[in-house]
């Protein structure tokens, strides 16, 4: 309802050139009605008695009126054209604001698909009523009103008779209506599912076809396209039946009219030119009424379409801005959590009682299992979720109650998904940032090692960035990133994984790059490689949405905690600069629940075994029921554990990352791959083929013997 005051208030704001469309429609109506008005003088009181005088009279008025309409129309076209497209346009514009304002949570609930048919399908829908659907109805009913008060005038009893059989032309629409209503809406569902299956597809289609989910795809693509096509042609039938049902009841009502007409002539009660008259108005009010119910369809579709743009403009941001929002000052004051609880959704927290603080100039690290909350927290600070408890605050300043430009001035995160837009690299580079210059753009990108790579390209900073950035490498994107966000000049630097994507050479680049501007700015980074941030100010550690140990690595070590076995998990590899070659220290194998107890020197020739290996984001390395031939250890990247079960699909259920192991089954037994593994990103991976581990074992049995024992005990 909100949405339809809204729509009216665009409209009343041109009142002059909505006035002049009402008048036009008006004057055209009654020139429409005058019209067949005037053969009923024509025909009894010029061609009967043969007066030459009136007929004269009554072409002119014709003619003169004839001229005053068509001037009518055009300005009626001309302050149509306008009001609409203003309309629309503010429509538009509003829509596009909201989507701005709405935050995170928002855009997990609407798929893009759903997003898009609203913005392209039900806005069109929207605009061909305001255009075209509407005026054409406002004219229709004003037509029949003037119409039907012509035609009481000329012949009451007539009018009386033929107007209880119209009642029939109206009765069947309304009948149907329900059920029609019901046909277009699922329709649309129909079309708002099918178009998130494309986006599906097309998004994942690397992973659908790593998985090999093709199949999956096609059946539910058919099966959606088969909805389409039974709902489509419900829709069609239903709609053909409101369209001829108001033609066939118009054959009937002329049978009335004549039939009567003619005993009211015979009767002498009504005059010849009268009947004439009177049959020309009803064609054109019975025409008017039949178009009236052709409309009914197109009203009904857009009466779903406007339900939906005014569902999507009556949702409030999850994060809101105050009222009165407070601007930051220019110096940042440091930022601090206090006390923060957080979940995604009501029965799960995802942060607990997290408190920290942050202060200005210092380089701050979070480290911790997959899924503790590091990423979560640093949404936080960055102001994409407000906490459900506790406050985020930058100095003295809840972030509920800055302004949100002063906060984005001040803080600028880059996380792993890096989205770049269609412009060229330049644009996606400066962005809307006024004050810098070329010279700016170029020691940013120097600085973030992609310099050499766009200066590379034949068209240099001028090269487009196509399909958001999906032709230049993970890397690429990733220094990009960085390069946008050094270019902000931000006071607060907040980092999610920025090197995951990056071979160790470009790493090593970008950790030198903090390390040089840390200090000027404060750094929180968040990263599952321990190694980066060795030297960070403070590191906190999470796990399971808390924070378990705090200090600085050193301090850390010693706790003997969690950060110490994770700095062990992770500690005892060595990978070349191109991140192409590792090899695993004995010392670390060791470490490896199933090889304990195994001499060392047997371990060295364990180590010689393990080749490298290299994947891409998405790429499969292991797939459920495949037969296992090779146990892996995971030296750099993050790869997620997939398993499928007929009741749930495909789940996923770990997720590992440096230091970590899988497969160590597949050793010693050739059974089925229990779970997918994938990669989430570019991964180096450390790996024993069985073949090669049992010619070992036949020298060594003891090697055999332990780790059928370990396996057992894990098992
Ligand atoms: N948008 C979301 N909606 C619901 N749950 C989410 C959402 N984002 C993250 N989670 C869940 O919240 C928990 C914490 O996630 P978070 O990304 O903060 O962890 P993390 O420590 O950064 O892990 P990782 O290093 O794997 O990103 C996880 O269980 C994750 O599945």
């Amino acid at each position: 309802m909100n949405f339809f005051k809204a729509l009216l208030r665009y409209f009343t704001v041109y009142k002059l050139l909505c006035g002049v469309f009402l008048f036009s429609i008006f004057f055209e109506v009654a020139y429409a009605v005058a019209a067949p008005l005037s053969l009923k003088y024509l025909v009894d009181e010029a061609f009967a008695p043969k007066n030459f005088q009136v007929f004269i009279v009554i072409l002119s008025i014709l003619l003169g009126g004839g001229l005053l309409n068509i001037a009518a129309s055009a300005c009626g076209d001309y302050s149509l054209g306008r009001v609409s497209g203003e309309g629309i346009r503010q429509l538009r514009n509003e829509l596009f604001a909201h989507l701005q304002k709405q935050s995170l949570p928002f855009y997990q609930r609407y798929r893009v698909g759903d997003l898009v048919t609203r913005f392209a399908e039900d806005m069109a829908s929207i605009e061909r009523v305001i255009r075209i659907s509407l005026p054409f109805f406002l004219k229709e009913a004003l037509s029949i009103l003037l119409g039907l008060f012509m035609l009481f005038s000329i012949e009451w009893k007539l009018t009386l008779a033929v107007l209880a059989g119209s009642a029939l032309m109206f009765a069947g629409p309304r009948l149907l209506q329900g059920r029609a209503e019901a046909v277009h809406s699922g329709y649309k569902e129909a079309q708002e599912r099918f178009s998130n299956t494309i986006d599906e597809m097309a998004k994942g289609h690397k992973t659908i076809k790593g998985l090999h989910q093709q199949q999956r795809f096609r059946e539910l693509a058919r099966e959606q396209i088969h909805n389409l096509f039974s709902l489509g042609f419900k829709m069609h039938m239903t709609n053909s039946l409101m369209e001829r049902l108001p033609l066939t009841t118009l054959l009937i009502l002329n049978g009335i009219m004549i039939g009567f007409g003619g005993y009211l002539i015979f009767h002498d009660e009504m005059s010849v030119g009268g009947f004439m008259a009177f049959f020309t108005l009803f064609m054109s009010v019975g025409q008017a009424g039949s178009n009236v119910s052709f409309l009914l369809p197109n009203l009904i579709d857009s009466r779903i379409s406007f339900r939906r743009i005014g569902e999507i403009l009556e949702q409030q941001p999850d994060v809101p801005e105050a009222a009165q929002p407070a601007e930051l000052p220019a110096t940042f004051a440091g930022i601090r959590m206090e006390r923060v609880s957080f979940g995604y959704t009501e029965d799960n927290l995802q942060l607990k009682d997290v408190s920290l603080h942050i202060k200005p100039g210092t380089y701050v690290a979070f480290v911790g299992p997959s899924g503790s909350g590091k990423s979560t927290a640093l949404q936080l600070l960055s102001r994409f979720y407000d906490p459900k408890d506790g406050i985020v605050a930058i100095g003295e300043h809840d972030l509920r109650t800055v302004s949100e430009f002063s906060l984005r001035s001040l803080a600028t995160l880059v996380t792993q998904e890096t989205f770049l837009f269609h412009a060229t690299i330049r644009d996606n580079l400066l962005l809307d940032n006024k004050g810098v210059t070329e010279a700016d753009m170029i020691e940013a990108a120097k600085q973030a090692r992609i310099h050499d790579i766009i200066a590379g390209w034949p068209e240099g900073y001028d090269t487009w960035i196509h399909h958001e950035g999906g032709s230049l490498s993970g890397g690429e994107r990733q220094r990009i990133a960085i390069a946008r966000a050094l270019l902000r000049r931000p006071q607060l630097l907040l980092l999610d994984e920025v090197t995951s994507a990056l071979d160790p050479a470009t790493e090593a680049d970008i950790n030198q790059l903090l390390r040089r501007i840390r200090g000027h700015r404060t750094i929180v980074s968040v990263t599952h490689r321990l190694a980066s941030v060795v030297d960070a100010d403070t590191i906190y550690v999470f796990q399971d949405g808390r924070i378990v140990e705090s200090g600085a690595h050193p301090e850390l070590l010693q706790l003997q905690g969690l950060y110490k076995s994770l700095w062990e998990k992770q500690h005892g590899f060595h990978l070349s600069e191109d991140g192409r070659r590792a090899t695993v220290d004995v010392e670390r194998l060791a470490k490896l629940p199933f090889f304990q107890g195994i001499e060392a020197a047997l371990l060295e020739n364990i180590a010689g075994l393990f080749a490298t290996e290299t994947c891409k984001e998405g790429e499969v390395i292991v797939r459920q029921g495949d037969e296992g031939g090779k146990c892996y250890i995971l030296v750099r990247g993050k790869v997620e554990i997939l398993k499928y079960t007929p009741e749930a699909g495909e789940k996923r259920v770990a997720v590992l990352q440096d230091g970590d192991h899988f497969g160590e089954i597949a050793l010693l037994k050739d059974i089925p791959r229990n779970a997918t593994v994938r990669a989430l990103g570019p991964a180096v991976l450390l790996s024993v083929r069985r073949e090669a581990f049992l010619q070992l074992t036949a020298e060594y049995p003891q090697i055999r013997r332990t780790l059928e024992d370990t396996l057992q005990q894990r098992m």
